[in-house]
C-alpha cells in the first residue's frame, strides 16, 4: 500500500495547528514556487469542478451523432468521444467526481483511520501490538484488490467507491496517528490533563489529537492525490463509477476502446497527471513548511537556581495521621522485571496534613517521582504500586477505577511540574486549557468558564489576563507559563498541589517569585503543598517538614528547623554538607563519596551503608526499620553536624 515521507511528527505537530500556526504554514507554502503552481492548478480544478454547469459548453452526456471520434474543432475544442459526446464537457464534470471521490475517500480514511491510530498508541499494550499487526498485514495487501473486492460486495456507486478507496487508506492514517500519540502521551501536558481529570476521549480528541494536525495534512494531500489515481484505474478497469458518469479514468477507458482517435486519451491523462502532481507538490510543501518553522520552537534553555542559605522557619507540629490529606501506608513502587519486579520506592509511609506544605528530597534517582506518581495514578507503563496503599482525606485511592481517580484528580489532588513549556499543550490557547478543569469540575462552560479563568490568572499574578487568555504557551516567559500552569492547577480548587520540582526550571528571581506565590495559595486556600525539590533553600524558605529519600526508601522524616539544625541520619547530614551556604567557608564543596546503589543493586541493610562513615557490621546485615522517623540502626548513638568532611 501506499508509503509515504511525512516531516517528523513532533515538528508537523507543534506547529500547523491554530490560527498563528496555519497562518505561518500558509506563509511558508507561499514562498515556494512550485507549491504556488501547484496550489493554482488545484484552484482551477476546484473552479472548474464547482462552475461546471456554466463552464461547459455541453452537458457531460449530451451526443452529437454528427462528430463521432472528432479532433479538436472551433465546435468541440478538445474533440468528441464515439458517441459524440464532448471532450472538454466532460473533462471539466470528470474535475467534479475525481474531487468528490478524492476528498469523501481521504475523509472515511481518516474518520476511521484517525481514531484507530489514536487508540492504539496511547493505550499501548496488547491492543496496540494487535493494531499494529493488523496495520502490518493491511500494507501487505494490493490496494486495488481491496478495491476490488469493497465494490464486488457491495455494488457500483459513488459512496461505495469512496467508501473502497477510504478502506485502502485508512491504515496509513493509522499508522501515523498511531506514532504520533505513542509520542504524544509521553509528554506532560498529557499528565497534566489526566490530572486535571479529564476523560480519556476529551485527552485523545481534544489534547492529542490537534496535534496532529500538521501531520494529517500533509499525508493527507498526498492520499488525495492516490485516490484520484485509483478511482481512474478503478473507472478505466469499468468497476468503477457506470460509465454514463463523466469521470476521467472512464474517458481514459473510452479512449483506449477506440485508438484510432489517439488525442482522446490526452486531456484526461494530462488532467490526471497534472492534478496528481498538483496534490503531491502542495503536499510536499506544506510538509517544508511545518518543518521550516518548526525550527524555533527549540525548549528554552533551563537555568538551575544556585542554593541560598535561608533561615529554617520555626517548627511544625508534625502531623497526625488521622488529619492526613494525602498518606502513603508501606508504599513499594516496582518496575517489571525478566524474572520478578525491581523495587524502585520500598515500604514508604508519609501522610501530608491539611494545608502543610512537606518538602521530598533525595538525590537524582532516589524515588521521589515514583512515589509522588504513585498517588496521582500516573506511573510509567511496566511500573505498579506492588504493595502498600495510598489515602486521600481518609479513602483509599490506590485500588480506584479511572472513573474514581478522575473525580480525585484534579478537584481533590493537582499537580505542577518542572517545564511548564511542556506540561502545557502548545496546541491550545491558555483560556481553554485552562477552561478544560473548569468544564470537567465545575461544569462551567462558555463566559462563566472565561470569568473564572480570568480571576485565576489574576489570582496568579498574570497581568491583562483576560487579553491573555486567547495567547498560546509559546506566547508567555517561563514564569508566567508556570503561573498559568499552576492557574490550571488550581481550577478545581484541589486540596493537594504536587510541585514535581516545579520551580528548578526557572531563573533565581522568578523561581522565587513562584515560590512565593504557592506559599501564599497555600494560606489563601486551605491547600496542602508536596514539594519535590533538590533545593535545600527552598526547603528551608518554605516547607513546615521535609522527608528525605535514599535510593527508594525514606531514611528521615523531621520538621524543616530540626532536620537542618540536628539531622539524625547521615546521609541527611551528608546531604545538608553538601549544600552551599554564604557561611561554608570551604574552597570546595564536600561530596558524599562512591554512588547511589541503583534499583535492582540495593543491599539487604542500610542502603547507605557502602558511603557512610559511621557504618558498622550490624547496619549491612539486616534491613534496618524507619523508628521514630529515621532509618539508622545507630540513630540514637549518633551526634552529628553539619559540616564538611
Ligand atoms: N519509566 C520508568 N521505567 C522504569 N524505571 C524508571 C522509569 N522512570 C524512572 N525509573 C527509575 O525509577 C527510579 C526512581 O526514579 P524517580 O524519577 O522517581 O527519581 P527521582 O528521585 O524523582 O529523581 P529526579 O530527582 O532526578 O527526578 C530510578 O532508578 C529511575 O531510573
Amino acid at each position: 500500500m501506499t508509503h509515504l515521507s511525512i516531516p517528523d511528527p513532533e515538528v508537523a505537530a507543534h506547529t500547523g495547528s491554530g490560527p498563528a500556526g496555519s497562518r505561518r504554514v500558509l506563509t511558508g507554502v507561499l514562498r515556494q514556487p512550485a507549491a504556488v503552481v501547484g496550489l493554482l492548478f488545484l484552484l482551477v480544478v476546484a473552479g472548474a469542478a464547482i462552475f461546471a454547469d456554466w463552464l461547459a459548453p455541453y452537458a457531460p452526456t449530451e451526443k452529437d451523432f454528427d462528430h463521432p471520434l472528432s479532433g479538436p474543432s472551433s465546435l468541440h475544442w478538445l474533440g468528441t468521444d464515439d458517441v459524440g459526446q464532448d471532450t472538454l464537457s466532460r473533462l471539466i464534470y470528470g474535475a467534479r467526481i475525481a474531487l468528490l471521490v478524492a476528498f469523501g475517500s481521504v475523509g472515511i480514511a481518516m474518520a476511521i483511520g484517525v481514531p484507530f491510530g489514536l487508540l492504539l498508541g496511547y493505550r499501548g499494550g496488547w491492543r496496540d501490538r494487535l493494531g499494529s499487526r493488523l496495520i502490518d498485514v493491511s500494507d501487505a495487501l494490493p490496494g486495488i484488490l481491496l478495491g476490488f473486492a469493497v465494490i464486488a460486495v457491495l455494488g457500483r456507486g459513488l459512496f461505495n467507491l469512496m467508501l473502497a478507496i477510504g478502506l485502502i487508506f485508512c491504515m496509513g492514517f493509522a499508522r501515523t496517528t498511531r506514532a504520533v500519540a505513542l509520542a504524544e502521551r509521553q509528554k506532560l501536558y498529557v499528565d497534566a490533563a489526566k490530572v486535571a481529570g479529564l476523560r480519556t476521549p476529551a485527552i485523545l480528541f481534544r489534547q492529542v489529537l490537534p496535534n496532529l494536525a500538521g501531520a494529517l495534512i500533509v499525508q493527507g494531500s498526498v492520499f488525495l492525490a492516490s485516490a484520484i489515481m485509483v478511482e481512474s484505474a478503478l473507472s478505466f478497469l469499468g468497476i468503477g463509477l457506470e460509465s454514463e458518469t463523466p469521470t476521467w479514468g472512464a474517458m481514459l477507458s473510452n479512449a483506449a476502446a477506440n485508438t484510432q482517435q489517439p488525442f482522446l486519451a490526452l486531456p484526461p491523462g494530462l488532467a490526471i497527471v497534472f492534478t496528481v502532481l498538483a496534490f503531491n507538490i502542495v503536499g510536499v510543501g506544506i510538509g517544508d513548511a511545518l518543518t521550516g518553522t518548526g525550527r524555533g520552537l527549540s525548549r528554552r534553555g533551563r537555568k538551575r537556581r544556585r542554593p541560598t542559605p535561608q533561615a529554617p522557619r520555626p517548627a511544625a507540629p508534625v502531623v497526625s495521621e488521622s488529619r492526613a490529606v494525602l498518606e502513603f501506608r508501606d508504599v513499594t513502587v516496582a518496575v517489571e522485571g525478566r524474572k520478578r519486579p525491581t523495587p524502585l520506592v520500598q515500604d514508604v509511609s508519609l501522610a501530608i496534613g491539611r494545608a502543610e506544605v512537606v518538602a521530598l528530597l533525595g538525590e537524582s534517582g532516589s524515588g521521589k517521582s515514583m512515589l509522588a506518581r504513585s498517588a496521582l495514578g500516573l506511573l510509567p507503563a511496566g511500573v505498579e504500586l506492588a504493595s502498600g496503599s495510598v489515602w486521600f482525606e481518609g479513602k483509599r485511592i490506590d485500588d480506584l477505577d479511572h472513573r474514581g481517580m478522575r473525580k480525585i484528580r484534579g478537584a481533590g489532588m493537582a499537580v505542577v511540574l518542572q517545564d511548564p513549556m511542556s506540561a502545557l499543550s502548545p496546541v491550545h490557547t491558555i483560556g481553554r486549557q485552562i477552561g478544560e478543569p473548569l468544564r470537567a469540575h465545575a461544569g462551567l462552560t462558555g463566559k462563566a468558564a472565561r470569568e473564572r479563568a480570568v480571576e485565576l490568572l489574576d489570582r496568579v499574578g498574570v497581568e491583562d489576563a483576560r487579553r491573555r487568555l486567547n495567547d498560546y504557551p509559546h506566547q508567555f516567559s517561563g514564569g508566567m507559563a508556570q503561573r498559568v500552569a499552576i492557574a490550571m492547577a488550581l481550577a478545581a480548587g484541589p486540596r493537594l498541589l504536587i510541585a514535581d520540582e516545579a520551580t528548578s526550571a526557572l531563573d533565581v528571581t522568578t523561581q522565587s517569585q513562584v515560590l512565593d506565590l504557592l506559599l501564599e495559595l497555600r494560606d489563601d486556600l486551605d491547600m496542602a503543598i508536596l514539594l519535590i525539590t533538590h533545593d535545600l533553600g527552598v526547603v528551608a524558605e518554605s516547607c513546615d517538614r521535609a522527608a528525605v529519600m535514599y535510593a527508594g526508601e525514606l531514611v528521615e522524616v523531621n520538621d524543616v528547623t530540626s532536620l537542618f539544625d540536628k539531622p539524625r541520619h547521615p546521609y541527611t547530614a551528608a546531604l545538608l554538607a553538601a549544600n552551599p551556604t554564604s557561611e561554608a567557608d570551604v574552597v570546595r564543596l564536600p561530596t558524599i563519596p562512591g554512588r547511589v546503589p541503583p534499583a535492582g543493586e540495593w543491599p539487604v541493610g542500610c542502603h547507605f551503608a557502602g558511603r557512610c562513615a559511621y557504618a558498622r557490621t550490624e547496619c549491612t546485615e539486616r534491613a534496618v526499620p524507619l523508628v521514630h522517623d529515621v532509618r539508622c540502626a545507630r540513630a540514637d548513638e549518633l551526634t552529628l553536624e553539619v559540616t564538611s568532611r
